[in-house]
């Protein structure tokens, strides 16, 4: 297993591109930025080159979603602009040499805007930069109030209708025990579509180990699934960062 942190939320008392510097400090060799739209690629790109670090993971389509759209693949009614935008997403991840592309979902229910995400993801795999994976990640109606893609059956639902090799479940355990109460059976159960693991306690979104979901039984089942990905630290870290770090020496 190999750690990664979240520059959106690890440092947030830094300045975006300080985190990366303290992110290589800290001892790790990967990051992710949900949302890097706000500056050229380059930028970022020179941020990760400069302090040795791989970007593996960004969030589509842009803009960034503080205070806006989170995301709109599954809205009927924004299919055009969708199409558009990914495009921008794959622009940044191919100069960014980025491996995975989170490809929010937006708000909607029902079958409309099922097949809208269903056939949005098609589209864009089919056109994806090669070596970009796609992902779908179900995130907590506490947290995602009226997001299309609340529900880990649900994304196995949308993932079996798109059948793409390059589009996989991105599991995030403090959404997974939020969903179903118990985020090492989410994995257990899920594991086969699972492609990239982003971590966080529950019901806060705090540090690993400061709430109700049971890491060490996690990892013992991240180990006993074979899974050789990445493990990214997506958390509220609490006064120092440096000192919410112990997760990376389980894995
Ligand atoms: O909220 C999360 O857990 C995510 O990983 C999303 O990418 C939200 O931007
Ligand atoms: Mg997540």
């Amino acid at each position: 297993m190999k750690p990664a942190a979240n520059l959106t939320l690890l440092w947030p008392e830094l300045p975006y591109l300080d985190r990366f510097a303290a992110a290589a400090k800290a001892g790790f060799t990967a990051v992710e930025v949900l949302f890097p739209y706000d500056l050229a690629a380059k930028e970022t790109l020179r941020a990760c080159v400069a302090n040795g670090l791989q970007l593996i993971l960004i969030n589509a389509p842009p803009p960034n979603y503080t205070g806006g759209a989170q995301g709109f693949a599954a809205v009927p009614e924004q299919a055009a602009r969708f199409r558009v935008d990914i495009q921008r997403s794959f622009r940044y991840a191919t100069t960014l040499k980025v491996r995975y592309l989170h490809v929010m979902a937006g708000n909607g229910q029902g079958a409309l805007a099922r097949q809208t995400f269903i056939d949005n993801l098609i589209w864009a795999a089919d056109i994806a930069p090669k070596g970009l994976t796609l992902t779908v990640e179900p995130l907590n109606p506490v947290a995602m109030p009226g997001y299309f893609m609340n529900d880990y059956a649900l994304a196995a639902d949308v993932l079996r209708a798109v059948n793409r090799p390059n589009v996989g479940l991105q599991y995030d355990s403090y959404h997974a025990q939020m969903i179903d109460g118990d985020a090492v059976a989410v994995f257990d159960q899920y594991k086969d579509l699972i492609v990239h693991v982003q971590l966080g306690d529950a019901p806060d979104r705090s540090a690993p180990g400061t709430g109700t979901v049971d890491f060490p039984a996690l990892f013992a089942a991240l180990r006993r699934a074979g899974y050789r990905g990445w493990v990214s630290g997506e958390y509220v870290p609490g006064p120092r960062t440096e000192d919410s770090l112990g997760w990376t020496t389980l894995s």
